[in-house]
């Protein structure tokens, strides 16, 4: 552990600085019904906010939460919280801006807007952070199992002298501090945020499964082996990083992997890689994927659509619904399962 990491676990917050306040959700989706079902869970006074049309309405009514319109909600707030995608955040903020009110708190779950400077937020109200590592639907899930989801704490400005209390009494809130709660800055989590979900989490752990199964199947082996192999075990092997970290895992496979594995995973994940590693995250240190990101939703998300429909499409998605509905669990899991919002 560094010498420098502060970390915060329950005892460390005073949950009285956010239950005697009203908190607005702005939006519904993965990150906002998991903290106001936590936050409501907790005794804090919440509401939704959500535009007029929006499709999330019904699903945090029937959830038995306050909706209004974001504006209305702000009004009503002490804490206002941006759950509404990062790209429409600059939208939601210029109308909700003139309700925060001196003392009030804006908060964020990830740092892209503030950091980037898409959002100025006014000098007297306290900007913070926290930052669940995990997506929204496990944070609900871990936290009515009793358990939490690790998180990040970020003070941008401390207009109040409280920000850090009541960031913590939050975080306690949605059951980080269960877990554990690192301080770190809005800069420092959004680039290391990008860079993870670009070249491992998200982007780097596709493109090395889709990968594997492209040169199984080209090579002649079934879809289904090569599904099996690359997707579906995939989750197994993790579960043992989560468990017990790498050590874990080796030591559950059998001498060969682990063998086959410690010589050929460099030749996998080589210099060039890494050198590739290098380019994306001064991408994201020097503003490039922000600028293109914002690009892109200016232009009306011409390389995300079509990106995101390849990957639709891709053989591995068709085999894997296949076997998964063949899986005796499927029916159990599918019920399980948020549903993704229908259209991001
Ligand atoms: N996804 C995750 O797990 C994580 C996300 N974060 C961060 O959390 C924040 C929220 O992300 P995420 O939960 O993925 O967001 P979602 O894409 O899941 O948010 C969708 C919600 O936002 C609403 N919404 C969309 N557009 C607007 C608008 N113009 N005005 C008001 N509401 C709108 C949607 O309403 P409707 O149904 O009407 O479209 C829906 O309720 C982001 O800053 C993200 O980086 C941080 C950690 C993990
Ligand atoms: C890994 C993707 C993520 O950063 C997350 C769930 O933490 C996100 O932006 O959704
Ligand atoms: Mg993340
Ligand atoms: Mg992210």
């Amino acid at each position: 552990m560094s010498d420098n990491a502060t970390i915060y676990y329950d005892d460390d917050a005073q949950s009285d600085y956010i239950t005697d306040k009203t908190v607005a959700v702005l939006g519904y989706g993965s990150q906002g019904h998991a903290h106001a079902l936590n936050l409501a869970d907790s005794g804090v006074d919440v509401v939704v906010g959500l535009h007029e049309g929006s499709s999330s309405r019904d699903a945090a009514r029937e959830d038995g939460l306050r909706v209004a319109t974001p504006r209305e909600a702000a009004a009503d707030a002490d804490v206002v919280v941006m759950l509404v995608p990062d790209t429409v955040q600059p939208a939601v903020f210029e109308d909700i801006a003139d309700e925060l009110e001196a003392g009030n708190t804006l908060m964020f779950a990830h740092g892209f807007n503030v950091h980037y400077n898409q959002i100025r937020p006014p000098e007297d109200v306290d900007v913070t952070m926290i930052a669940p590592k995990s997506p929204g639907h496990l944070v609900r899930r871990n936290f009515e199992a009793g358990e939490g989801t690790p998180g990040l704490l970020a003070i941008y400005r401390d207009a109040t002298g409280e920000a850090r209390q009541e960031a913590l009494a939050y975080a306690q809130a949605i059951g980080c501090t269960r877990a554990g709660v690192i301080e770190t800055s809005f800069r420092e989590e959004t680039e290391t945020d990008l860079f993870g979900e670009q070249a491992v989490l998200c982007g780097g752990i596709t493109a090395l499964i889709k990968g594997g199964y492209e040169t199984l199947v080209e090579a002649g082996y079934s879809p289904e082996m090569a599904y099996f192999e690359c997707l579906n075990e995939m989750k197994l092997i993790v579960d043992l990083f989560y468990e017990g970290g790498l050590a874990e895992m080796w030591n559950s496979v059998s001498d060969t992997a682990e063998y086959g594995g410690l010589t050929r995973g460099e030749e996998i994940v080589d210099d060039h890689v890494r050198e590739n590693m290098q380019g994306i995250l001064e991408g994201v240190q020097n503003g490039e994927f922000a600028r293109e990101w914002i690009a892109e939703n200016q232009a009306g998300r011409p390389s995300y659509t079509q990106r995101r429909q390849a990957e639709m499409e891709h053989d591995i998605e068709e085999v894997g619904a296949q076997l998964r509905s063949l899986f005796a669990w499927a029916e159990e899991e599918a019920d399980r399962t948020p549903k993704p919002p229908a259209d991001d």
